[in-house]
Order: C-alpha cells, then structure tokens, then sequence
C-alpha cells in the first residue's frame, strides 16, 4: 500500500513561481509532439492507453486515460529531487512492457496523493501510471514515486516481491554484471534469452499495430517480426561511450567514469567494465578510467562540473611484419579504424558510423541476400541510400552482376570519402562499378550524378537505411516514382519504419503502382537490451 512518509513535507502553499516555470519547460520537453507521432512521448502514451486497458480488464474496471492526469499541483510537488515527498507504493503488479523495455502499473491516487492537490481535486478512482525500469510483465515489485508528469509517474525499483515465483518469467540469477540495477545501458540480463528475442518482437508488432495496422492483417501472423539472435549475447559491443563529470573540488564530489544511471536524477554510474562491451573496449576502460582519475587534479577551475565523453571502439590491428590481425581499442584521436565483415574490408574514422556488433552482420547480409536471390537475374542495380561508409553497398556488390554498378548516398561527406576508399580498398572499379555521393537521400532520385549514372528502376535493389528518426515523404515519393524491384528498408526505429512504410503505401494507392510487403524481420544487434534492429523486404508487382 502506498504510504506518505515525508511528515514535515509543508504542501504546496510553499512553492513559489519557479516549480510553474520548470513545470512548463519539463512538460514541453515531455509533450507529445504533434507532429512526429512516433517521438518517445507520444509512443508512451500509446502505450499508457494500452496498458489502461489491460489494467481495466485485469482488474475489471472501467478508468479512463483523464483517471490517470496528474494534475498540476501534484506535479509541481513531485517535482524537485531535494524536497520531493517519499511515497512508497508497497505492492505494485507490472502489466505492460514498453518498448523502452520498462514495465507500467497502477498506483491508487488516493493512496497517497491527497496531501499533494489543491483542495477539490477528485482523487477518488483516480490512478498514477508508474513507469518502472528494470521490471517486467509479472513482476510484483516494491516502487518509490519519483517525477510525476501529464499522464504518468517515473518509479524507481525498490524490490521484487516474487523473484523466484513462477508468476513471473524473471530469474535475477542470470544478471551477469553488478551495476545492472542502477545502469541505463542494458534492460533484459534477468530474462532467459528467448524471452528478451520474444518481448522485440513484441515492439516489432505494437509499432505496426500503431503506425501501420493494416499491414498486420496482411501478413502471416506467425512469422511476423521474428527476431533472429545475435551468436554473441555479451562481449559484442565494439563501441562504448562512457561518460563523467569533472568533479567540483568544493563541493567534494567524487568521480564516477561510466553509463547513465536509470534514475535520470542520480550521477553516472561508475564502470569498471561493461559486460556487452568486447574484451577490448574493456582492457582500454581500465587504462583510460587510471588516466583520467590522474589527470582530473589538474583540471582548471572552469572545467569543474563539465560532461564528458569518451569514445571507445574496437577494431582491427594489423602486425606489420606477420600480416595477423588482432583486435585493439581505439579512441577518439585515432585517425583510421579498420573492420573486417566476411570477405570485405571497411576503414572509417572512429567518429562516422558504423555498425556496432559484428557477430550479428552475417546473418543480416544473408537473409538480404538470399531476398535478392529470389530474383537475382532481373536486377542489375544497388542503390544504397543513407550508405555510411558504404557496408551495404559494398558487401552486396557481389550480389549484381559484374556489368552492374552500385551508388550510394550519404550525408557526411567524411563517411562518403571512406564510402569511397573502401570499394577501391575492395578491389572494385570507382566510379564504373561503384559510386558514392554525398548528399540527402531526400533529394537522391533528382541528382544530376544519380541521373547520368543511368540506373534504371525497374532493374534496381533500393537499401535504405536511415537514422533513428526514419526516412521522409520527400524520399519515399521519389523512391515510388523510381520504381524499383525490390525495396529492403533495414531500420534501428521500427516505429519510424512502420510510419514511413505506412506513408508509401498511402502514396502508392494514389497511383497505380503495387508493392507487397514480402516480409519484416527483425535482428537482435544488442542482446541484454530495448533495442532492436528490423529489415522489411517490399517488392513491386508485376
Ligand atoms: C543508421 S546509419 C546507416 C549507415 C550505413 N547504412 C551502415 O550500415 O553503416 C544512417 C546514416 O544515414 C546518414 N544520414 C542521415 N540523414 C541522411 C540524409 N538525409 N541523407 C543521406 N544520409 C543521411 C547518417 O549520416 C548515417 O551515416
């Protein structure tokens, strides 16, 4: 049962004007945009609906979304780390998993918000949606309210009341690394593997059933956004960010070197080692956390309090004398990584992208190739859109015929230089066989370059392979005017993916041109975590 333990909390005739102003900031940042429905907030609130719902039939009521707005007085009071109420809730059931992969349940308003709202305020049948990391559907957990928003409370964990039940798919026993409670970085290490491959699925399928539902009535359903797992399911990551602040001698601050903590309000929390991250990466974090901890004395004045990042990627060393090569960690000043993915060779600055978990790469070329292998001999063409340092583009080159040529797009010109040194570095023909261009693959089919290379649509492969925030309908209506074969959309946003799939179908039942979704997949490149990778295969009809 929730309980107000803060006594000597004074309500809110004490709070001044500035709780209103951050109030204000807090809550824009929050706030479902409008025009990007597929932004974090708007997803969440997605999801509380849906998670409403679950509540009402578990629990057989009827509590409708305005039951579970916070009003703004109590907002205000949850506010501030320093003075904000202790509220514990004692036993809260977690119903529903988001795709951010914490767990949602519901906390009776009356339980312990009536200190905390202007009188008049009807708390009676009134819930908080708790947002609670680290837990899962089926857990019965413990929780403390933290920052109350529109619709919703942030929770931090306290304990699992049924740990070792069956009532829940939880076994703590897996977790492999000490800092997983407090660390952002990883969500999953409690379930059984299967388990974390079945919840990516599940975000595969609320993000079409969100942005493009009709598709799920079109598809088999028992093939629908399988996840295929990753070999290595720890000591995969071959990039590692870690962070600190320059600790304020006045204040006796400590240095902690290492990943947010899941409690936005608590510092960094202080790795010596990373379980996902390779072997590398964590030989070059004890190195560099002695460094830093050395040279943080001489920091100016200035710099106290500063964020800092550090950049750590794993890569390829090449013994001059042998021709052997091992893996080594490089960093930020490095000028040159290089990374080998079957038989091609990629060299990128350690900035530009480049995929993060070489051990999930294979299976994601061969499942995109055997889809170009269906129809093989009617394509002659790769347009690789969005390329990077051009691993699509070069890894598939094999895929067309010799007579055939790649092109790519890309927005940074330092990714496309390498785009470029890489097929030569491959041993193919720049610019016959293969060309890279920099540039918005929004405006990519209208390029004079793209335009005199001669590709033809309808004898091209598309890959399209955008950033978080997905493609835009400027591309998509010149990718339906070019027409091509085949389309393979690969994604780390499937909710972005599912938004711009959706808009290209709207786009081509205007015209008389018709795609098939042949299927979505999705790739699990970062085991033990929320995310997940998706590919989506469209053909066109004859
Ligand atoms: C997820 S990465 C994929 C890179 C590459 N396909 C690979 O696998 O290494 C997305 C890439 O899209 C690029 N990008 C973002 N917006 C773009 C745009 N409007 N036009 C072209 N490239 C863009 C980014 O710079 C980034 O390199």
């Amino acid at each position: 049962m929730p309980t107000a333990k803060n006594e000597q909390y004074q309500g809110p005739e004490r709070r001044e004007r500035s709780v209103l102003k951050k109030l204000k900031k807090v809550n824009k940042k929050k706030k479902r945009d409008t025009d990007d429905h597929t932004s974090r907030a708007n997803i969440l609130f997605l999801e509380l609906e849906e998670a409403l719902s679950t509540f009402n039939s578990v629990k057989n009521t009827n509590v409708l979304i305005n039951d579970i707005q916070n009003p703004t007085e109590l907002m205000g009071n949850f506010m501030f780390t320093r003075d904000r109420p202790t509220i514990i809730a004692d036993s809260v059931d977690i119903l529903y998993q988001t795709s951010e992969g914490d767990g949602i349940g519901f906390v009776p308003k009356s339980m312990y918000a009536s200190p905390f709202v202007e009188e008049g305020d009807d708390i009676f049948n009134k819930f908080t949606a708790v947002v609670v990391p680290k837990t899962i559907v089926g857990d019965k957990v413990k929780i403390k309210l933290n920052m109350h928003h529109q619709f919703y409370s942030e929770a931090v964990l306290l304990q699992v009341l049924n740990s070792n039940s069956r009532s829940t798919p939880r076994k703590d026993t897996l977790v492999v690394c000490q800092k997983f409670e407090e660390c952002s970085g990883c969500q999953f290490q409690m379930l059984s593997y299967d388990k974390q491959l079945q919840l990516k699925r599940d975000t595969i399928v609320k993000a079409y059933r969100f942005f493009y539902p009709e598709l799920l009535g079109e598809l088999d359903q028992s093939e629908f956004g399988k996840v295929i797992g990753c070999e290595n399911q720890y000591a995969y990551r071959t990039k590692l960010t870690p962070h600190y602040k320059v600790p304020r001698v006045i204040k006796n601050e400590t240095l902690s070197i290492g990943l947010n903590h899941v409690n936005p309000t608590m510092q960094v929390v202080d790795l010596e080692s990373c379980a996902i991250a390779t072997p590398s990466i964590n030989r070059a974090l004890t190195i560099t956390r002695k460094k830093i901890k050395e040279e943080v004395k001489n920091e100016p004045l200035e710099a106290q309090g500063r964020q800092r990042t550090i950049l750590l990627r794993d890569g390829l060393r090449m013994n001059k004398e042998t021709g052997e090569h091992t893996r080594a960690c490089y960093g930020e000043s490095s000028k040159v990584m290089t990374e080998k993915v079957e038989d091609f060779v990629f060299q990128f600055d350690p900035s530009s992208f480049f995929q993060n978990n070489n051990s999930i790469l294979i299976p994601v070329l061969e499942y995109i190739k055997y889809h170009i292998g269906l129809g093989a001999k009617s394509y002659k063409y790769l347009v690789d859109t969005y390329c990077g340092v051009g691993f699509f583009g070069i890894s598939l080159s094999k895929s067309i015929p010799k007579e055939g040529k790649v092109f790519g797009i890309e927005l940074s010109e330092r990714s496309i230089n390498f785009a470029t040194h890489n097929a030569m570095l491959n041993g193919l023909e720049v610019p016959k066989r293969m060309q890279f261009i920099s540039g918005s693959a929004d405006s990519m089919f209208k390029n004079e370059e793209f335009l005199n290379s001669g590709i033809k649509g309808k004898e091209s492969i598309v890959i399209m392979d955008p950033s978080r925030k997905g493609s835009t309908e400027s591309f998509m209506r010149q990718l339906l005017e070019f027409k091509p074969k085949l389309i393979i959309y690969v994604s780390c946003n499937v909710f972005t993916q599912a938004r711009d799939l959706s808009l290209f179908n709207k786009l081509q039942e205007e015209g008389s041109i018709s795609y098939r979704v042949r299927d979505v997949v999705g790739f699990d490149f970062f085991p033990q975590t929320k995310h997940v990778e998706t590919v989506a295969v469209l053909e066109l009809l004859d």
